[in-house]
């Protein structure tokens, strides 16, 4: 269902160097199959995520995500395939500020290209408990209440993919554990494979498999072996 094959990427530093961040020889979820990416801050985790997406293009590798080569196309038509196969919960929900949670909703799934019905996004609403919030703009919503229409919004279109950036950093452990059960329910009843990051233990052993980054990625197995060649160097001095 996701494929990643040889997906390097760097970044060029304000210092002007360019310092590698991923070097992720082979990684794949399974359809259905719900994965939690974790590791420290800074190893790159929203990265390969935006990657994914193909919101960033590597500097080389493939990502296949439901049998399409997402990799091979020009950004516009990434966008296109991203809006169809792949549902996205931001770290900083993304929501659009004059439009209510139900429009929000709305628009998730008029820039895909399958059809569903505006009930569809009023009873993913209902679902999240935010039946009575459907009217509300996103400055009239609390910060939990925001994460809920985003997560409502990834999956309304029934994408084939979700991929959620610490959907749960910023909210209260009862709304935490109403979003993750909203993730893992739909997910599970839609078929819809999932990759999230978090940094919490407890949320991510909810779901089939945990990874971590630093097992995948080569930038990482290259930064310990240097630093554990420099110190057995000093330890010979
Ligand atoms: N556009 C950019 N230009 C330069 N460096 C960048 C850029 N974007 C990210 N980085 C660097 O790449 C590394 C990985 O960033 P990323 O946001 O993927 O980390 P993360 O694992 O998601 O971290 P966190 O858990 O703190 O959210 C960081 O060291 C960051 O400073």
């Amino acid at each position: 269902m996701l494929r990643l094959e040889n997906i390097k990427k760097s970044f060029v530093q304000p210092d002007g160097k360019r310092v590698p961040i991923l070097d992720v020889p082979s990684f794949e979820i399974a359809a259905g199959e719900q994965v939690v990416l974790i590791g420290p801050s800074g190893c790159g985790k929203t990265t390969l995520l935006h990657i994914i997406s193909g919101i960033t293009k590597p500097d080389s590798g493939k990502v296949f995500v439901d049998g399409t080569e997402l990799t091979r196309y020009s950004e516009s038509t990434r966008d296109r395939i991203r809006a169809d196969k792949i549902g996205y919960v931001f770290q900083t929900f993304n929501l659009l500020d004059g439009f209510s949670a139900l429009e929000n909703v709305l628009l998730g799934i008029s820039f895909g290209a399958k059809r569903s019905s505006p009930a569809r996004a009023k009873e993913l609403l209902e679902k999240v408990g935010l039946g009575h919030r459907l009217g509300n703009k996103p400055h009239q919503m609390s910060v939990g209440e925001k994460q809920r229409v985003a997560v409502a919004r990834a999956v309304a279109n029934r994408p084939a993919l979700l991929l959620a950036d610490e959907p749960t950093a910023n909210i209260d452990p009862q709304n935490q554990q109403q979003v993750v059960q909203l993730i893992k329910d739909t997910c599970r009843e839609e078929n819809i494979a999932m990759l999230m990051v978090t940094h919490s233990m407890e949320v991510a052993n909810q779901f089939d498999r945990v990874v971590q980054l630093d097992e995948l990625n080569r930038v990482v197995a290259d930064l310990r072996s240097t630093a554990s060649a420099a110190s057995s160097e000093g330890g010979d001095a």
